[in-house]
């Protein structure tokens, strides 16, 4: 488990990462230096007076800035820090691959714009290629950003005590329970009763099983990695058998 989470990012658009940088769980983590960004942007590599990255990428054009990128950002980070491009064609990211890239101390991200990078170029120094689903956006920072974030919620003292407790569920490979708030009906609705019991096994019970029925009602697939625990199949089977659609 690692202490903490250093990433460069290589991007045109560094200003965008104040998403992450600046508000909410990674903004507190930028702040405890749990999350340290470091940003190199391409541009800054240019040779032409007008810095163009866009140019077509052969005789020394924009292509071969971001191996300049990754040079200077290795030389920041290590030269055996882990590179990461995202992109549609990469492996699809779930929570597995986010624990495995999370252990890594270092990482290197590819934010890229246009029609990506050379294939050379990924093919020389790009170690894992990494999409966050299947469409297409408008740059790789949004996908960097899920990452990072992704991530960053996995180094201890990032969380909160509740919120990690909520990520169990996640990191179980279930899909999360209901959650409820005050006041205690709305629109007529009762919050579930065992939620204000103060039975803290009957809660954790009530939201396993919730957890499970989910799971099995609108991802079953997920199920079929999971090896249930004895608890897990009775409840699950329990919640199957009083489900009505
Ligand atoms: C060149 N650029 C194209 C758009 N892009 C993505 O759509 C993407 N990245 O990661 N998952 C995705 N989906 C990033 C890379």
């Amino acid at each position: 488990m690692i202490n903490k989470c250093q990433v460069g990012v290589i991007t045109l658009f560094p200003e965008m990462f104040s998403a992450i940088t600046d508000y909410g769980v990674s903004g507190r983590a930028v702040r405890d230096g749990l999350l340290e960004l470091q940003f190199w942007n391409p541009r800054d590599f240019t040779e032409d007076k007008h810095r163009s990255v866009d140019d077509r990428p052969y005789g020394g054009g924009p292509g071969m800035l971001i191996p300049a990128a990754i040079a200077a950002a290795k030389q920041a980070l290590g030269a055996d820090t882990t590179v990461v491009y995202l992109s549609p064609q990469g492996q699809k990211l779930v929570h597995q691959g986010v624990q495995q890239l999370a252990n890594h101390e270092r990482l290197i991200l590819i934010a890229g714009r246009y029609e990506g990078i050379d294939e050379r170029v990924i093919k020389q120094h790009v170690d894992v290629e990494v999409s966050i689903g299947d469409y297409v956006l408008s740059g790789g920072e949004l996908p960097a950003m899920v990452l990072i974030d992704a991530m960053a919620r996995l180094v201890p003292g990032v969380l909160g005590h509740q919120d990690s407790a909520n990520e169990d569920s996640f990191a179980s490979g279930l899909l999360d329970c209901p959650h409820y708030t005050r006041p205690e009906v709305l629109d007529g609705e009762q919050v579930p009763a065992v939620l204000l019991s103060g039975n803290h096994d009957n809660i954790r019970r009530w939201r396993l099983q919730q957890s499970l029925g989910r799971t099995w009602l609108r991802r079953p697939e997920l199920l079929n990695d999971l090896a249930l625990t004895v608890e897990q199949e009775a409840l699950l089977s329990e919640f199957k058998s009083q489900y009505q659609a």
